[in-house]
């Protein structure tokens, strides 16, 4: 069981995957000196060792924070994905230690759906093989396999936060657009969910993959799915690389089954740019390809890097958790002049009792108290005045199913 108070500037938090530099800015301007900004993702190995003495991290869709990583990180208090999606995340691992992970949700959306409209086109007018053949000295000038976008249906497959911001998009320059999602979603503009895949597979000329890394999702287009596409028509994903079997999209293609893709996720990635990049899209026309890089605009990335400390900083100052994407949501108000306690427990009966029993028998007057539980584990957080702070920190610890106890002095200990 983790016990903590420390002072900002011991605080040590670690960055990788050349997360943009508005977050360090962000960090350093919240008085929390103690970063280390690296350009790269690391081997396990390496973070294993890398990660024992850190208290915050922060990384992008490359590492991989499993059970062995959180198993050597004794003194991680909470990390930020600053992306959107967290299956990269052992989510549960962190849980059970009491460690909440944050995320940007929406900052990359708006440059993901322009990249995948501006495929979309680019596809229609089979302008990657086009290209490839004037950079070699030759002339594709033909009107031959050349479509507008104009009329066309787009079939967008998760209709979430991306998904619908394309149906916007596509909408104003033309597209037709049905949608396909596990869940009933309001549609943007002349927009329509449709009933099952099958039936926009069935329908798109343009199908896009929108949907979160899943066990539901996890190879959901495959040889099936491509068969029933129109012939001649599209599909792009810029989810996951493990929604789509490559092969089977490689092998379509070559038949000529469809008349191209863009692909920007795989199921392996290179794990920087150093290192060679293997698939077998490689080389077919009127395929585009792209190195994960769908939110990667200077635009996102300094969104992202703005709001994702913000949310480290908000829970390492004040105890907040909204928009924690597996911890019991709390929003806290300021504690001036009130030392505030975090106490991380087994969600189990009882222990709020035991809380309450400890202090008082320690002579601890209460100031305020906040609990959020989800199916795994309790948030409690409790204001007490400022001469108690390590007193209570002492005896929260004793508690039983305690998993994590922390104490946030008010500011002016801090600046003291
Ligand atoms: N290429 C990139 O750089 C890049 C950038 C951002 C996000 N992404 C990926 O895109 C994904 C989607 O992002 P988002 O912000 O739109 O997520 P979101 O959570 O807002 O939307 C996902 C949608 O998919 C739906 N869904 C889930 N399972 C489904 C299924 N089996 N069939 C159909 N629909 C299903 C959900 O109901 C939801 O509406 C992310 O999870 C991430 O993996 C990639
Ligand atoms: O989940 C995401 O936001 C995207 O996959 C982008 O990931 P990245 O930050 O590693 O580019």
């Amino acid at each position: 069981m983790a016990k903590t108070s420390l002072d900002k500037s011991k605080i040590k938090i670690l960055l990788l995957e050349g997360v943009h530099q508005s977050a360090v800015d962000n960090l350093l301007n919240a008085g929390y000196t103690n970063i280390e900004h690296l350009p790269t993702s690391l081997d396990e190995a390496t973070l294993i060792e890398k990660i024992s003495d850190v208290h915050f991290i922060g990384i992008r869709s490359r590492t991989q924070l499993n059970e062995r990583v959180f198993e050597a990180a004794e003194k991680l208090v909470a990390v930020g994905c600053f992306c959107i999606g967290t299956n990269q995340v052992d989510l549960d691992a962190a849980l059970v230690r009491g460690i909440p992970v944050f995320n940007a949700p929406f900052s990359n959306t708006r440059s993901v759906a322009e990249l995948v409209l501006a495929e979309a086109i680019m596809l229609l007018r089979g302008i990657p093989e086009k290209s490839h053949r004037a950079h070699q000295g030759g002339w594709l000038k033909s009107a031959k396999n050349s479509h507008e976008a104009r009329g066309k249906t787009l079939g967008i497959i998760g209709y979430g936060s991306i998904g619908s911001q394309l149906s916007v998009l596509s909408e104003s320059l033309g597209f037709d657009v049905i949608y396909y999602d596990v869940v009933t979603k309001l549609a943007m503009g002349n927009a329509r969910q449709v009933a099952s895949l099958e039936e926009l597979l069935a329908r798109a000329d343009v199908v896009s993959l929108h949907v979160p890394d899943l066990a539901s999702t996890r190879w959901m287009i495959g040889e099936a799915e491509i068969a029933l596409m129109k012939p001649d028509s599209i599909l792009i994903n810029a989810s996951r690389g493990s929604v789509v079997v490559i092969e089977a999209l490689a092998e379509a293609l070559e038949a000529g089954r469809l008349a191209g893709a863009a692909v920007d996720v795989f199921p392996v990635e290179p794990k920087g740019n150093e290192e060679e990049f293997v698939s077998p899209l490689r080389g077919l026309a009127n395929v585009i390809l792209t190195p994960h890089i769908g939110g990667s605009t200077l635009e996102a990335q300094e969104n992202i890097g703005i709001e994702v400390s913000e949310k480290l900083v908000t829970y390492s100052d004040n105890g907040t958790t909204v928009s924690s994407v597996n911890f019991p949501e709390v929003a806290l108000p300021a504690h001036p002049g009130k030392h505030r306690l975090l106490h991380i427990h087994d969600n189990v009966p009882g222990v709020l009792s035991e809380i309450n029993r400890v202090l008082s028998e320690n002579d601890i007057n209460i100031l305020g108290q906040y609990l959020q539980t989800n199916e795994r584990i309790g948030y409690v957080v409790i204001d007490v005045d400022k001469d108690y702070g390590t007193r209570a920190l002492d005896a929260l610890s004793q508690v039983s199913h305690t998993k994590r106890v922390r104490v946030l002095y008010s500011e002016s200990s801090f600046q003291g």
